[in-house]
């Protein structure tokens, strides 16, 4: 079953080296600092640091990895410093205290956020940005509780399990909570989820193809990213028994992100990198305050122009580079190896049914039916603008049609939405490959299995039998599908360094490993060398033979007429000719639609003359979700 050839890389291994080690001997070592000599005052920024680190960290975790920018983390912060300081001055204990920060925090940013993840784009930022804006009106609003404008004086110290803490005792449990909280974060971004948050960085067209429901995913990573805000604002309330509202404002927001930016958003550790930059370097000049939110900006533009993927990113690269990445990858990076066996694939027969999509006043597919039965390759060619990928995207569920039905195993797919149309089934390519920036080969290909065999957050972060069977499964299919493609070896590879070609396969590896009933493949063999286009008509070939059910758009019509068993001509959005390959090559209305007559009055037939008359008639972009 497994393909030949497939020793893995020293990039992959280098790649899989764990860096908890590293990061468990600094967090032993912050531990053990009120032993080792250190006084009050370094006592005192380290713990700065960590509660900095961890509001960064919950930025890192919607923005770096979930790709959605919330500016809230300064709300949720001030909310959870508010909530710990009213608790704690009403005697209530620091398990309780803690706990109800973190919670207060997520209920905040679940209600704040919903509305603007909904309206997508900016929309999450803009309402965010609004929460921060709001906190010196709500303290004004609650001034009785919270001192309003004054800030709250005489916050009592912590106490935890009844017994009063002392210096070294909230020393040890503000570097207790991060340490843990980097810890729950690391095993979420290195499981499924984590896989699930870099395919939501990437696009909501691929997040929802592969199953999963876009905005409720993003409304996840952003109330997770809630929890150490509001942790961390318990514990700022207890550290100098005051809070105000000057201290949760604009120029703290934009702190937050430049050491997001700085340490690396798209990294676990790098929170702590950034924090300590920020909190040992300018914070520590008194003068600073006054130019504050200038630095800030500055040090967001030096880290976003000179070190995209921040400090934690230079050292990875460093890292990888050591390792002689490029040469490995290049060799890598060949042509596939032998194929392993198709297991079989229980494709389902697609039927559509007088399909109309208008948009505005123009019609783009008109009054369309065909069907493409499992175990056959249906090939659907048409010019460029004749409604071929609007086609795909109401097959997908991307698109309402105006009017008519699609129907898969004889039922009806009305009404629901690209994720509900993925969990039934249908699988995808796209013209441009959709592959996450930082993915492994391997990973991309197993993101297609996020919605199957569900690992709960609980799972995932206590590494629970479930996590360990969900990641077995995962690795199996990924390593099954990536073999039949003949590019099991390029597993541990990062995805988006592949050559196109490559990465086309890898896209197809993902739609097999969802185990499809429909396999859509959107102009695949766009950009590939003659060799590749060769390599993907023997996929295409062997998954038919599985048993697949694919709907193959192409503008290469001598591919089409290899792989395909039926081919339905598409013009203006109608269907114009259907048939077998032979059959539609001298077909006469696809040679007048494609050629017209020639000026003697013949016209010429063949496949080569079509292939030249639709390649002639292709630009390389048109609008709708096919063409990302
Ligand atoms: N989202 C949209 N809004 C408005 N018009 C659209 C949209 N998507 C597609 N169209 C229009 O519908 C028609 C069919 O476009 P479509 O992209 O489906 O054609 P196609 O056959 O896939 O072309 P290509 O081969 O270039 O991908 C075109 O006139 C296009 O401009």
């Amino acid at each position: 079953m497994v393909a030949s050839g497939t020793s893995r890389s020293s990039a992959g291994v280098v790649r899989r080296l764990p860096r908890w080690p590293v990061a468990l001997a600094v967090g032993v070592l912050a531990l053990a600092a009120p032993w080792l000599g250190f006084g009050s005052d370094v006592l005192r920024q380290v713990v700065l640091v960590a509660i900095l680190a961890l509001v960064i960290s919950g930025l890192n975790l919607s923005w770096g990895y979930a790709g959605e920018l919330a500016l809230g983390q300064v709300a949720m912060y001030a909310v959870g410093a508010y909530v710990g300081a009213v608790l704690t001055m009403h005697d209530v204990d620091l398990a309780l205290a803690l706990p109800a920060s973190a919670a207060a925090a997520v209920v905040v940013g679940v209600v704040s956020g919903a509305p603007g993840i909904r309206l997508g784009g900016w929309g999450l930022a803009m309402s965010s940005f609004f929460l921060v804006l709001l906190v010196p009106d709500a303290a004004e609003i609650f001034e009785q509780e919270t001192g309003g404008l004054n800030g709250l004086s005489g916050i009592p110290q912590a106490k935890l399990f009844g017994a009063e803490l002392g210096e070294t005792g909230f020393y040890l449990l503000v570097i207790g909570c991060l340490v843990v909280w980097l810890a729950v974060m690391r095993n979420i971004v290195t499981s499924r989820q984590g896989g699930l948050l870099r395919v939501l960085r990437q696009s909501g067209v691929l997040a929802a193809s592969l199953g999963i429901g876009v905005s409720s995913a993003k409304l996840k990573a952003y109330a997770l990213g809630a929890i150490p805000a509001g942790v961390a604002g318990c514990l700022f309330a207890l550290l100098d028994g005051f809070i105000a509202p000057d201290y949760f404002g604009l120029t703290l927001m934009i702190a937050i992100i430049a050491g997001s930016v700085l340490g690396g958003s798209e990294s676990v550790y790098g929170c702590v990198v950034g924090a300590a930059l920020l909190q040992l370097g300018p914070m520590q000049v008194t003068a600073f305050e006054k130019y504050a939110l200038v630095a800030f900006g500055a040090f967001l533009v030096v880290g976003g122009v000179f070190f995209s993927g921040g400090i934690t990113g230079l050292i990875s690269r460093g890292v990888r580079l050591l390792a002689r990445r490029r040469s490995t990858a290049a060799a890598a990076d060949r042509r596939p190896a032998t194929p392993s066996e198709m297991d079989p694939i229980p494709g389902e027969l697609l039927e559509v049914r007088a399909l109309v999509k208008d948009f505005g006043g123009s019609r783009a597919v008109d009054d369309l039916s065909l069907i493409a039965p499992a175990g056959e390759v249906t090939g659907l060619i048409g010019a460029n603008g004749s409604g071929k990928t609007t086609l795909l995207n109401i097959i997908s569920g991307f698109y309402t049609p105006t009017s008519g039905a699609v129907a898969i195993g004889g039922s009806e797919l009305a009404g629901s939405g690209p994720h509900q149309r993925a969990r039934r089934g249908v699988a995808r390519t796209f013209q441009t490959p959709l592959i996450p920036g930082s993915s492994t080969v391997a990973e991309v290909v197993a993101s297609a299995r996020l919605r199957r065999h569900r690992c709960g957050l609980v799972a995932t972060i206590l590494r629970l039998p479930a996590y360990w069977r969900a990641r077995r499964d995962d690795r199996a299919a990924s390593t099954r599908a990536l073999g039949v493609l003949g590019i099991e070896h390029l597993a541990d590879e990062p995805a988006s360094s592949l050559a196109l070609g490559t990465r086309r396969l890898v896209e197809v590896a993902r739609a097999l490993a969802a185990e499809p009933a429909v396999l859509l493949l959107d102009e695949p063999a766009s950009g590939l060398d003659e060799q590749e286009v060769s390599d993907l008509a023997g996929v295409i070939g062997r998954l038919r033979d599985a048993g697949a059910t694919v709907l193959l758009v192409e503008h290469n019509f001598a591919l089409m007429c290899a792989v395909s068993d039926r081919i339905y001509v598409l013009e203006s959005g109608r269907l114009i000719a259907e048939g077998t390959p032979a059959e539609v090559q001298h077909d006469p209305a696809v040679i007048e639609s494609y050629l017209g007559q020639l000026a003697d009055g013949t016209s010429e037939t063949g496949p080569e003359a079509l292939e030249a008359a639709v390649s002639g008639n292709r630009v390389d972009s048109s609008p709708g979700v096919g063409n990302e």
